[in-house]
């Protein structure tokens, strides 16, 4: 159902959690709420859910105020990263719970129990207990019991935190596809932006109680809003220098023309590492640099270099890697590199 969150303020004392934040999510839409530790994604998540009553502000689901409704009330799943099963109860019960609460008939229950388990593939380890799965088989009994009553919204706090990486990958696309089927609007916390931009329809990214920008993984990867966003999404450069004329001095690089028109004084230019060329390449391309590298790590497909520029700053550089390729540079090894400006992108100043 489609949420939406108008002018949120939680005061902790003289901590402002979430200091006025506006929010909303489409119906079957996947969101991803994104920030450093502290930054209040908990926070507006269990306003959401009904566990904080907002000092100002309203959450409105399907339309209908919630903000002073009490968690029941809302019909709203939720997954924490702490599995949070009942250790005593077995799989089945953890998940019939959500029914017995609401007074399903047993018929109902058993029915929607076993759909809930062949939604999860755990259909042989109803009678099991808690203790006798492993971290992702808790997690996925977590999952099946936060949808088994049909919720309004699903509500995940960071759910493959505890996990290790092969089984976070795989848990995160069995996600996206459950979500998908039922077509349930979905809030997801992460601060680990490689999930966010895999898993989301679109991303909210986080800092200090505010949203800072919401959009499209992609758009927000080539066009941040901010600084803090350039800076926390993906791997960035982000250059200094002095707009002028429809150009821009930069340290390393000389005069670069950029592609919007910009008042002239100081400018922060955003160049991915991945745009960042060096070889063969960059004689043709429009804006070059010295420089000398600091250190190479190889990362199988690809290889990441720290760059010193001569008069200029240190770069980030990810460069592409064939089999059939010579190694990249290393170490104290002198390269030239470019960019194209068009790769360039202005991040505005706030
Ligand atoms: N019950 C509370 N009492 C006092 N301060 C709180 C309380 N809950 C949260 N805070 C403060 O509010 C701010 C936001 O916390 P929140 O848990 O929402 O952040 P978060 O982005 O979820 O962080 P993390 O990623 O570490 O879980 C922090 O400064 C935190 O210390």
């Amino acid at each position: 159902m489609q949420l939406s969150v108008q002018g949120i303020v939680r005061r902790f004392g003289p901590v402002a959690a979430l200091g006025g934040v506006d929010l909303d999510v489409a119906e079957g839409e996947f969101l991803t709420i994104l920030g450093p530790s502290g930054s209040g994604k908990t926070t507006l998540l269990k306003t959401i859910a009904g566990f904080e009553i907002p000092d100002e502000g309203t959450v409105l689901v399907g339309g209908e105020d919630v903000t002073l409704a009490p968690p029941r009330r809302r019909d709203v799943g939720m997954v924490f990263q702490n599995y949070a099963l009942f250790p005593h109860m077995t799989v089945a019960q953890n998940i019939a719970f959500p029914l017995e609460m609401r007074r399903r008939p047993r018929e109902e229950i058993t029915r929607r129990v076993e759909e809930a388990l062949r939604l999860v593939e755990l259909q042989a380890f109803g009678q099991r207990l808690p203790r006798q799965l492993s971290g992702g088989q808790q997690q996925r009994v977590a999952l099946a019991r936060a949808v088994v009553f049909g919720p309004r919204l699903l509500l995940l706090d960071e759910p493959f935190g505890a996990l290790d990486r092969k089984l976070r990958e795989s848990l995160q696309l069995e996600v996206r596809r459950l979500q998908r089927n039922l077509r349930l609007t979905t809030i997801f916390i992460t601060h680990d932006q490689e999930e966010a931009l895999i898993m989301s329809d679109r991303i909210a990214v986080m800092d200090k109680g505010r949203i800072e920008q919401v959009g499209f993984p992609g758009d927000l990867y080539a066009r941040p809003a901010t600084r803090f966003v350039a800076d926390f999404l993906g791997e960035s450069n982000l250059l200094e220098g002095t707009a002028k004329g429809g150009g821009a001095e930069l340290p390393g690089f000389g005069r670069v023309p950029l592609p919007s028109t910009q008042p002239d004084g100081p400018v922060t230019l955003l160049l991915r590492p991945e745009a960042l060329r060096l070889g063969e390449e960059v004689e043709a391309l429009p804006c070059r640099a010295r420089g000398t590298v600091i250190d190479t790590v190889f990362l199988g497909l690809s290889a990441k270099l720290r760059l010193r520029l001569e008069g200029g700053p240190v770069v980030l550089a990810r460069i592409p890697l064939r089999p059939s390729a010579p190694p990249p540079p290393a170490e104290g090894d002198s390269v030239t590199v470019g960019f194209s400006a068009e790769d360039v992108h202005v991040v505005p100043r706030t």
